[in-house]
Parts: C-alpha cells; structure tokens; sequence
C-alpha cells in the first residue's frame, strides 16, 4: 500500500524539457543545477549516434551508441522520442526516463526543438524551459 502511494507520488512529479539554440548555455544551467541539488534533479540520459568528446562519460552524458543499433531500438518503440540534429540521431529512452522517476528526482530532459515536438505527441506532459541566448553575438561566440 505504502509502496504503491509512494510510486504514485514520484510519477506525479512533472519532468522538465529543456530547451534552446546548440550552444545557447543549456548544458551549463543543467550541470549547475544538477552539482547545487544533487537530491532533486536527475538527468535523462540520452542515447546518441555521434561520437563522444573529450571527457564525455558513456552512460552519463550520453548512450553512444552506432546507428544501426540505436535504429533498431527504435523500430522496437523502446523512445519516447527521437530526432535527427547535426546528422546524428538523438533519443529519450523510456527506460532512461523510468529509472530517474523511480529514483523520485524531477526527470529533466535536454533536447532540441524536433524532440520537443515529439514529446508533445507523447503522455510525459512535462514543464518546458526556453534557454534563450544572452544575445547572437554571445551564441557566435560560443561556436568560436
Ligand atoms: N534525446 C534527445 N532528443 C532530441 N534532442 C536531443 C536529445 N538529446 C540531446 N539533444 C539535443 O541535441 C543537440 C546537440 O547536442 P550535443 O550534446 O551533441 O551538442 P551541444 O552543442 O554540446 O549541445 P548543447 O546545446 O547541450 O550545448 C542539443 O540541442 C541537445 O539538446
């Protein structure tokens, strides 16, 4: 009984979609929420088709994964979403969304514009957050 409250009070908890130009400071708004409440937010970790970069963890930052097996997870309907961006494949497991839930953290979600659509068509119904970038000189920049 105590369990089964309890599961309901975690999946209640909305998800947050974060969302905003490449480069705009998403990732650094979520590293620094993530570091300042450890107990309260949990990363969705996405699996990937690119390939990872200096210092990026497999499992933490992304799944990378080759594209034949990440299309294969999808044709198996094992994404709540996915999109194409930069020529690589972007996608939200269900599982990876499951595991932070049940871990009663607030499920926050880094995804672009496509993947947001998707999400829409889905049951997530989580809250979306814009990051917008400070201005085109400082989104340049950062490219730079
Ligand atoms: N599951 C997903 N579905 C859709 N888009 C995703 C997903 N995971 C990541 N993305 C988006 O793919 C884009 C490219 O991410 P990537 O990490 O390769 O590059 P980035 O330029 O470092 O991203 P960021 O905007 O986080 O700085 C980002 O806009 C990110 O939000």
């Amino acid at each position: 009984m105590l369990l089964s409250v309890k599961r309901l009070m975690v999946s209640s908890i909305r998800p947050i979609v974060l969302s905003g130009p490449s480069g705009g400071g998403k990732s650094t708004i979520l590293k620094r929420a993530m570091k300042d409440h450890p107990d309260a937010f949990a990363f969705s970790v996405s699996h990937t088709t690119r390939d990872p970069r200096a210092g990026e963890v497999h499992g933490s930052d992304y799944w990378f994964v080759p594209r034949p097996e990440m299309e294969q997870m999808i044709d198996k309907g094992l994404f709540l979403e996915h999109a194409q961006f930069g020529g690589n494949l972007y996608g939200t497991s269900k599982k990876a969304v499951n595991d932070v839930q049940k871990s009663g953290k607030i499920c926050v979600l880094d995804i672009e514009l496509q993947g947001v659509k998707n999400i829409k068509k889905t049951d997530l119904n989580p809250k979306y957050i814009l990051i917008r970038a400070p201005s085109i000189e400082e989104l340049v920049s950062s490219f730079l």
